[in-house]
């Protein structure tokens, strides 16, 4: 991390951060990371998750969150920072290279091909390892018992809860070793945001480990173990989702606004 006069910097939080990340399943280290040259977005954002968590990130409007995911899925460049999947340097690989690699991603929009039937949506998730279809559609099945009932439906004819079942039984499919979630519960009824809440809890007890972005703050902090409270593309605060959920400073600054359902 460094400070306005490229001074490097680091504080004793920061410190014990990276202490507690090593061994991570996915770790992202001082990332400075933006669309445009001159413009960062990310200014030195950390992040780590260990082997089975689900890690929520929250934070205002615009604070970086869906960038952090991008930058971590190789499509924003990172300008400088790490990240490390399972102890590899995978600093701004493609992400299909990512994908094989371990690391699934399900975007907030247009995360499913409307024209293709559930089934072959999941088909398109493991075209890397065709062979693999079979074992995994089981999982996926078991998990999501409804895509199988349903497998023969065009994705584009589903309700947007639904949608997102097949969004992330498609990322599923490559056995990820960590699945990135960018807003899950957006755009969706408060029934169906719960019902996906519900579901990223499943994926994850089934020993999957999670990294979600969510504009439900209070409900993201009540599901996951750990959080980062991202605040202009830095850490604001870290903590378990009990912990920030109960902060005084994190209610006044992000819940307030933000925890309305
Ligand atoms: N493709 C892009 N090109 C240029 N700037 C972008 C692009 N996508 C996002 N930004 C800018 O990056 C900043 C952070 O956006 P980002 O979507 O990461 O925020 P966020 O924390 O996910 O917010 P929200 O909850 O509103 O989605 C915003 O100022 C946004 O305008």
């Amino acid at each position: 991390m460094t400070d306005e006069t490229g001074t490097a910097t680091t504080t004793p939080e920061r410190e014990a951060h990276l202490q507690k990340a090593e061994g991570a399943v996915l770790r992202a280290d001082d990332l400075v990371a933006g669309y445009l040259p001159g413009v960062n977005i990310l200014n030195g954002t950390d992040l780590y998750c260990q082997e089975g968590e689900l890690v929520g990130i929250i934070g205002p409007n615009g604070a970086g969150k869906s960038t952090l995911l991008k930058a971590l899925f190789g499509l924003v460049k990172i300008k400088t920072g790490t990240v490390m999947l399972q102890g590899e340097d995978v600093t701004n690989q493609r992400a299909d290279k990512l994908v094989s690699a371990g690391i699934g991603f399900v975007p907030q929009t247009n995360n499913v091909f409307p024209s293709l039937t559930i089934q072959e949506n999941l088909e398109m998730g493991v075209y890397q390892r065709p062979s693999a279809f079979d074992e995994q559609f089981k999982f996926v099945s078991e998990l999501f018992p409804a895509l199988y009932d349903r497998r023969a439906q065009r994705a584009g004819s589903l309700s947007g809860g639904e949608r997102q079942m097949v969004a992330m039984g498609r990322a599923l499919m490559m056995s990820p070793s960590v699945l990135l979630l960018d807003e899950p519960s957006a755009g969706l009824s408060p029934v169906m945001q719960d019902e996906v809440f519900v579901q990223t809890r499943r994926i994850n007890r089934a020993g999957v480990s999670v990294v979600m972005v969510e504009q439900n703050a209070s409900r993201c902090l009540q599901i996951c173990d750990r959080a980062y409270v991202l605040d202009q593309g830095r850490n604001a605060y870290t903590g378990t989702g009990e912990q920030l959920a109960k902060d005084p400073k994190v209610i006044e600054l992000y819940l307030g606004t933000l925890a309305k359902n």
